[in-house]
């Protein structure tokens, strides 16, 4: 992958300024009101019955703040957080072993929980339902299953692909919340908290032009920020006016409604090489050279967001509106 700006994925030169910039409790995380409302209720009843939070399901696409959230809720309840991955649990037995060392009331937080293996995924329903493990003793005729007690603990799961999980399994969450991709004056907000905490003075004008050029994504309105401090501390005197922020973001080949190359090639091809068909994700990723998923989970869901794409069918399809912005004529009219 190149260094590209828009791909929400964590890059590992960020992750250090990634971790100051992440709000600890709710009260600094901005947006998300539904989810964010909600939340503080269970937390607060859970709270006052000193009983485990509901096991909670967060999706949404990359970058809008899941990780972040567990994170929250976990200081808020004021229990310890663990973290790890679906890829990460291998073997059913290095599940029980994460879950045996919880203590009352902590949060084992699951990320990409989609890609769990289903040998694992049958171990976590149990757990997740009655706080026991099943263990199998012996083999042969003489095996015989063993239940142990878990001490009661929240499952917090993340999934860009909440499609992909299986019913049982999503049957299993108490609370499940989709994070929404946030408005232009949120993340505005989001980059002026991330100013102060980076000790930059961005004017309120540039601000909102990062944000708008964020595509509804927290992660990639910090990113876009510290490039652009990059750019104003070379060809300025490091504040962050409203031309500079302007200038950065053209250089950085990120344009007002915040599309980069691919999204352009990609509308572009659609448009012209495929004359406004519908095409199937697929071919649409072969003729750009891009992998189907990053489409799919990066690119796509901002392009329907702001109504550029559309699903049908029969395939993809660009709106009116993404042929005004390409500056294409639309065929048939
Ligand atoms: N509501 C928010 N308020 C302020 N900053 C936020 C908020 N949500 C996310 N951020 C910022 O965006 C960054 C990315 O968020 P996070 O890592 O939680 O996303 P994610 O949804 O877990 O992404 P992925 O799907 O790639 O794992 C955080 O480090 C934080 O700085
Ligand atoms: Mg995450």
């Amino acid at each position: 992958m190149d260094d590209r700006i828009i791909s929400a994925n964590l890059m590992m030169e960020d992750q250090a300024v990634e971790l100051s910039l992440r709000p600890r409790y709710l009260a600094e995380y901005i947006g998300q009101t539904q989810v964010k409302e909600n939340l503080k209720i269970y937390i607060e009843a859970a709270k006052m019955r000193k009983e485990a939070l509901d096991h909670v399901l967060l999706y949404g696409p990359p970058g809008l703040g899941k990780t972040t959230l567990s994170n929250i809720i976990a200081n808020e309840l004021g229990v310890s957080l663990r973290t790890t991955s679906g890829p990460a649990i291998e073997r059913p037995g290095d599940l029980a072993a994460l879950l045996t060392n919880l203590q009352e009331g902590d949060v084992l937080f699951i990320d990409e929980i989609h890609r769990l293996h289903r040998t694992v995924e049958e171990v976590l329903y149990p757990a997740m339902e009655d706080f026991a493990l099943d263990i199998m003793i012996g083999k042969g005729p003489s095996a015989r299953s063993v239940r142990l007690d878990l001490p009661p603990f929240t499952l917090i799961g993340a999934t860009t692909r909440a499609g992909l999980l299986s019913a049982p399994l999503r049957d299993r969450f108490g609370v499940v919340s989709r994070l929404e991709f946030y408005t232009v004056d949120e993340l505005a907000f989001i980059v002026e908290r991330a100013s102060e905490i980076l000790n930059v003075s961005t004017v309120g004008e540039a601000a909102s032009e990062i944000a708008m050029r964020s595509r509804g994504t927290p992660r990639i309105a910090n990113r876009l920020l510290k490039r652009v401090r990059d750019f104003a501390q070379v060809r300025g005197d490091g504040v962050i006016t409203h031309d500079i922020a302007r200038s950065a973001l053209e250089l950085l080949q990120v344009d007002p409604m915040g599309l980069d190359s691919i999204d352009h090639k990609m509308l572009h091809a659609m448009m012209t090489t495929f004359a406004g068909r519908p095409v199937g994700l697929d071919t649409i990723a072969a003729t750009i050279g891009e992998e189907g998923q990053t489409i799919e989970d990066v690119y796509e869901p901002y392009l329907m967001q702001i109504g550029f794409l559309q699903r049908t069918p029969r395939g993809r399809i660009a709106t009116e509106s993404a042929y005004r912005h390409i500056g294409i004529p639309m065929p048939g009219r």
